[in-house]
């Protein structure tokens, strides 16, 4: 049976992945095999030794000690791209906000609240709307700072409102270049960016070489009114210099998902409850996708969408009765052939396996045909940077 740890509310769909027959869920367990969590912060003293994997249902890590899971032999999943349609369809909005004068007319009409006479309303508002006037985001340029899973459907989706859309993404995978349409002009210079967009949106992870990107440095770059939005993280803008922006009028509005006490009450700052995932269908999308993967983990050592890991998949050969190792270990020489040698020395045979390395930490998988007793599994744990071995069945 596994013991699978839920810190936050997981969608029903994703847990049911997971069957009851061998599965056990709960909030609370002193020794869980797996956590499934979205943005409760996880900190390592948090993280039982007996936590194989964690899945992470959405696309953020950085609650994650991602470092410390990695030294533990962790492999840590997330989910990408399933719920990036539900942050496009609030950048639209997010966009409609910053072009229109609707939330200032939403609130001028609920001042109205004491008028009785239904023509003298109409007067009155037909006189007072000029205040609300707005522009029109065709003919306007968009800048995407990151060209993943969201920043590539938000291009798109621009594009399609007759945006011009330039997009910066210094790390784009080739399979994310793939994606993209060709009707983006790639800038590689983030300050060119920002000197050339009217909106700019921000759709990158939060990481050492990402905090406090968007600066006053940056700003100082802001064509004079330009509008930014931010459903990325807090942490990837320096929240005083976009308040000083907002002050001096450079930048007319701040639209994020991730209100602090810094800007509450400050004019052009609109702020929701880091809502951008929080759909049905995202949410469920996150948790199905989280709970497969890690089922796949626990069930076969299979390594898809980890963070930390590299990705791995070994099918099991049909027919055959053997037992899978999975083996975490630092990515230094010799550590393979040791483990290779203790078997051999157990007349134990490999029927398949597979090794791939990722930066520090280097995963295996071994098909054996009989299973090691427990000595033998002591004893490669106890190879020098070997930091795990399980016995999978
Ligand atoms: N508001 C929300 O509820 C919500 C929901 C989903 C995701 N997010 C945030 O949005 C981020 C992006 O999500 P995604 O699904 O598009 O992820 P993704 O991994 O598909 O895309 C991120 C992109 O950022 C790029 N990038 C990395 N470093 C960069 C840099 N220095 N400058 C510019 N680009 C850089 C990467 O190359 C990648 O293409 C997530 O990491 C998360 O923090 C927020
Ligand atoms: O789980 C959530 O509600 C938010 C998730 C979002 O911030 C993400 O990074 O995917």
């Amino acid at each position: 049976m596994y013991k699978v740890l839920t810190l936050n509310q997981i969608s029903l769909k994703g847990l049911d992945r997971l069957p009851r027959d061998s599965y056990e869920i709960a909030s609370e367990f002193s020794s869980p095999d797996a956590v499934l969590l979205r943005s409760h912060k996880l900190k390592p003293e948090d993280i039982p030794a007996s936590v194989l994997g964690i899945g992470r249902a959405g696309a953020g890590y950085n609650n994650i000690p991602v470092d410390y899971c990695t030294e533990q032999g962790i492999p840590v999943f997330n989910t990408p791209g399933a719920n990036a349609n539900a942050v496009k369809e609030l950048i639209v909005s997010a966009l409609t906000l910053g072009s229109r004068g609707i939330l200032e007319g939403i609130e001028y009409v609920s001042t109205l609240s004491d008028m009785t006479d239904g023509p003298e309303m109409s007067k009155l508002l037909e006189k007072e709307k000029k205040r609300f006037k707005g522009n029109e985001l065709a003919g306007k340029t968009l800048g995407v700072i990151g060209l993943g899973a969201i920043g590539s459907m938000v291009a798109d989706t621009a594009l399609s409102l007759g945006m011009n859309v330039a997009g910066y993404d210094p790390a784009l995978s080739v399979d994310a270049a793939w994606r993209l349409s060709s009707d983006i002009k790639k800038v590689d210079n983030i300050a060119s960016l920002v000197s050339r967009s009217d909106y700019i949106t921000l759709h990158l992870p939060v990481l050492d070489a990402t905090r406090n990107m968007v600066n006053s440095d940056l700003l100082s770059n802001l064509k004079e009114g330009a509008i930014l939005l931010n459903f990325a993280r807090e942490e990837i803008v320096d929240t005083s210099a976009v308040v000083t922006a907002l002050e001096s009028g450079k930048l007319a509005k701040y639209i994020a998902d991730f209100p602090s006490p810094e800007l509450i009450g400050v004019r052009g700052a609109v702020l929701t409850p880091h809502i951008g995932a929080s759909t049905d269908e995202a949410e469920e999308n996150c948790a199905v996708m989280a709970a497969n993967q890690l089922k796949d983990f626990l069930e076969n050592g299979n390594i898809k969408n980890s963070v930390n890991f590299p990705p791995l998949n070994l099918e099991r050969t049909p027919g055959c009765e053997s037992v899978r190792l999975s083996i975490s270990n630092r990515n230094v020489p010799k550590i393979l052939g040791n483990i290779l040698s203790i078997l051999a020395d157990e007349n134990i045979n490999v029927v398949d396996m597979l090794n791939k390395s990722r930066d520090e930490i280097a995963y295996n998988l071994i098909d054996v045909d009989t299973a090691p007793p427990e000595s033998v599994l002591k004893q490669m744990a106890e190879i020098e940077g070997v930091v795990n071995v399980r016995l999978i069945g």
